[in-house]
């Protein structure tokens, strides 16, 4: 027997092409040495080009699943993705506060408000923003927005610094402790920079953008990423700068698969032997 590692638990959804959702959060926290655990809220049909549809879990089991997992195997670190609808907001809402998982508890929670996929198909209902709005960011202990989940959430069209800055400030009012606005949207920038502010402390993470289409799951990846980080020990900010070395590497060896977008990769955690190159088999 080795020694177990920590855990971490994410509360999303299944993207069947493998490059976000449940599958890019398991493959990141399995990339960064913690054990993942999975509450799973919705099954989505999706490929590279798109998501044709989606059908979601019944409340009571995203609740069920929270819970077997918290009282048996313990949770060190938690986030969210797809959510889907407001009584799926909710439930999570709760069995968070029953298992101690949240701002001002004992367990770090990363929130990912997931409206849309990166190809604009929705992944939220319309009625849920104000659930995430309400029940869910004052439980986070991050919140980590793209610049359309922004601009649903607050109304601001974010388009420099000063904007980031500005919309960080609206979403911290709705309760969290940190935000981090993700920079990745900010088209015409040579730089992906992304702002955390708690109020007080503004900490900038500012690396290359990398030329590439391939950015599927990229934002799952990072969330996932912090998350497990926090689940080892590190405190928001560190987390929050290991995530963001992690996801460039991420992207800048992404890869293409299927017609369309193809996914951002944690392969480069491996030996990269052990990664056949499906191009040289045809
Ligand atoms: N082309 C790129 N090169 C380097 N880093 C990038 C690139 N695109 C995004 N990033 C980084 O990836 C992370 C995710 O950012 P982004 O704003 O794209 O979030 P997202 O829209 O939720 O992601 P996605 O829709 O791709 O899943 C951020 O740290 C961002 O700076
Ligand atoms: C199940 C699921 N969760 C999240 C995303 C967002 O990822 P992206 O913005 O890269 O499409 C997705 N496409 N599918």
């Amino acid at each position: 027997m080795t020694a177990t590692p920590r855990t971490a638990l994410t509360i999303a959804g299944s993207d069947s092409g493998g490059g976000a959702g449940i599958q890019a959060d398991l493959r990141t926290f399995f990339a960064c040495g913690v054990h993942g655990l999975t509450a799973l809220t919705a099954v989505t049909v999706q490929n590279s080009v798109g998501v044709s549809g989606f059908t979601e879990i019944p409340p009571e089991v995203v609740t069920a699943q929270i819970d077997a997992v918290a009282n048996d195997m313990g949770v060190d670190a938690a986030k969210t993705g797809m959510l889907a609808t407001a009584e799926i907001i909710s439930a999570v809402a709760s069995a968070v506060d029953a298992a101690d998982i949240g701002r001002n508890r004992r367990i770090p929670f990363v929130v990912d408000p997931v409206a849309a996929s990166m190809h604009g198909d929705p992944l939220l209902r319309a009625e849920a923003l104000e659930a995430i709005r309400t029940e869910l960011l004052p439980k986070a202990t991050l919140v980590a927005p793209n610049l359309d989940e922004v601009r649903l959430l607050t109304g601001i069209d974010v388009r420099n610094a000063e904007d980031s800055r500005k919309a960080a400030e609206a979403l911290l009012d709705f309760g969290p402790q940190w935000v981090l606005v993700k920079g990745g949207h900010l088209s015409g920038d040579s730089r992906c920079v992304d702002l955390l502010f708690d109020g007080t402390h503004i900490v900038t993470f500012d690396g290359p953008r990398y030329d590439t289409p391939h950015t599927h799951g990229g934002g799952d990846t990072l969330a996932s990423a912090i998350t497990a980080h926090l689940a080892k020990g590190l405190g928001v900010p560190d987390a929050v700068a290991a995530g963001k070395k992690f996801i460039e590497r991420c992207v800048a060896e992404s890869y293409a698969l299927g017609a369309g977008v193809g996914p951002v990769s944690p392969f480069w955690r491996l030996r990269p032997e052990s990664v056949q190159d499906r191009s040289q088999d045809r």
